[in-house]
């Protein structure tokens, strides 16, 4: 059984996956879920699982924050599926790996129904995990660096608990992943079930909604649009931004792999706000302007991952530096918008 190198072990043998899989004369495809599938990491996800022909991919998703549009180049493929499911209600299909990803990400979004998040975190990540039992599946979690809170301890490491006001109204989302985790690790020791869990830092990339509201696609769709980058106060904390291909990448290097983790998945690159507003304008729009908005409440004042977990356990380390993500992205950005540069 795998072990993350503590004491999380399970001492339950693994349900038995589907007969198919042993199957003698029955070449079987991986079938693998991808919640959250028409999302913006979770789309990029399917592109790479279907890159493999032994892979056959279905995506359950309700489209809160995610689009059909994401997945348009594998609707119609044999090997593709695409299911509008809530993953709040039960879901009965047959898989042998899952991605859990259906979770509203960014801040804007997940503070619009708060109720609805904790829902899908708490309950979406119990019918999973049902699931996972029924049919034997591996099951990820993308959990996310939020679990941290406003740390106290600078980088993060996965042995920290943990600074995070439980009343607040962040808490819909940090408290939710806290608590799918705490789930993940049940059903595991009591039911043997093989998990995964990723510890997700900021990410993006193109496909993020234009209008998503994180400060990086926020940053580039105003300075494509010619309106000021708005930074929030005070502009000096800090986050760590990974591109979405090194993303995916370290997440299917932990679905594959023998560690349960968590495991922090990010780049350890640490800017702060009012530095990559400077970046953005540098490498976007070098007229752009920098104005300083109000806040929101219990915003982390720093954000680092230590991913020596990551290096050591999966190999893995991220390729992209932001100033080359950042152009890539506003390729993307400038297609959706029609807006060309200036000449
Ligand atoms: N992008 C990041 O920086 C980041 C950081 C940490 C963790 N994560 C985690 O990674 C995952 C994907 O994030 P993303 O950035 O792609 O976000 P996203 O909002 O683009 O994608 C989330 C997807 O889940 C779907 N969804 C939401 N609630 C659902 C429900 N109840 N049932 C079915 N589908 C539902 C949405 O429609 C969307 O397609 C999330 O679990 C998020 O918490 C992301
Ligand atoms: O226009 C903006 C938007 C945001 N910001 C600032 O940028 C920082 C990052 O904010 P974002 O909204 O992009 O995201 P956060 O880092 O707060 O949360 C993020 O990290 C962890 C993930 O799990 C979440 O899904 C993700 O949204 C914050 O300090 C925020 O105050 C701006 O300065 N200007």
């Amino acid at each position: 059984m795998a072990s993350n190198g503590n004491s999380h072990v399970s001492t339950k043998p693994p349900p038995e996956p589907s007969p198919l899989r042993k199957a003698k004369f029955f070449q079987a495809n991986m079938r693998i879920l991808v919640t959250g599938g028409a999302g913006f990491i979770g789309s990029h996800l399917v592109d790479k699982l279907m890159q493999n022909e032994k892979n056959e991919v279905i995506v359950v998703d309700n489209y809160f924050t995610g689009s059909k549009d994401n997945l348009k180049q594998w609707i119609g493929h044999p090997r593709f599926e695409l299911i509008r499911h809530d993953v709040t209600e039960p879901l009965l299909i047959e898989v042998d790996q899952i991605y859990h990803l259906a979770c509203p990400a960014s801040p804007i979004f997940y503070k619009y129904n708060p109720v609805k998040t904790i829902k899908t975190n708490v309950i979406g990540t119990l019918n999973m995990l049902g699931l996972a039992k029924r049919t034997g599946a591996r099951i990820l979690l993308t959990s996310t660096s939020e679990v941290y809170g406003d740390p106290l301890m600078h980088p993060q490491d996965e042995t920290y608990w943990g600074n995070v006001n439980p009343i607040g109204v962040r808490s819909c989302y940090d408290e939710g992943k806290r608590v799918a985790e705490t789930l993940m690790f049940d059903y595991h020791r009591q039911h043997g079930i093989e998990i995964r869990i990723a510890r997700i830092f900021n990410t993006y990339g193109p496909r993020m909604n234009i209008d998503d509201g994180r400060v990086v696609s926020n940053f580039i769709a105003q300075a494509i649009r010619d309106e000021p980058l708005t930074v929030q106060l005070p502009g000096t904390q800090t986050r760590s931004f990974c591109y979405v291909s090194d993303m995916v990448d370290g997440l299917m290097r932990l679905m594959d792999g023998d560690n349960t983790g968590p495991i922090n998945i990010g780049n350890p690159g640490e800017f702060t706000m009012l530095e990559l507003a400077e970046n953005v304008k540098e490498l976007i729009n070098p007229e752009v302007k920098i104005m300083t908005v109000e806040n929101t409440p219990d915003d982390p004042r720093q954000r680092k991952p230590d991913i020596t977990k990551a290096k050591e356990l999966l190999g893995w380390e991220p390729k992209v530096k932001l100033r080359d993500g950042l152009p890539l992205m506003e390729e993307d950005f400038r297609g959706r918008l029609g807006i060309s540069r200036k000449k």
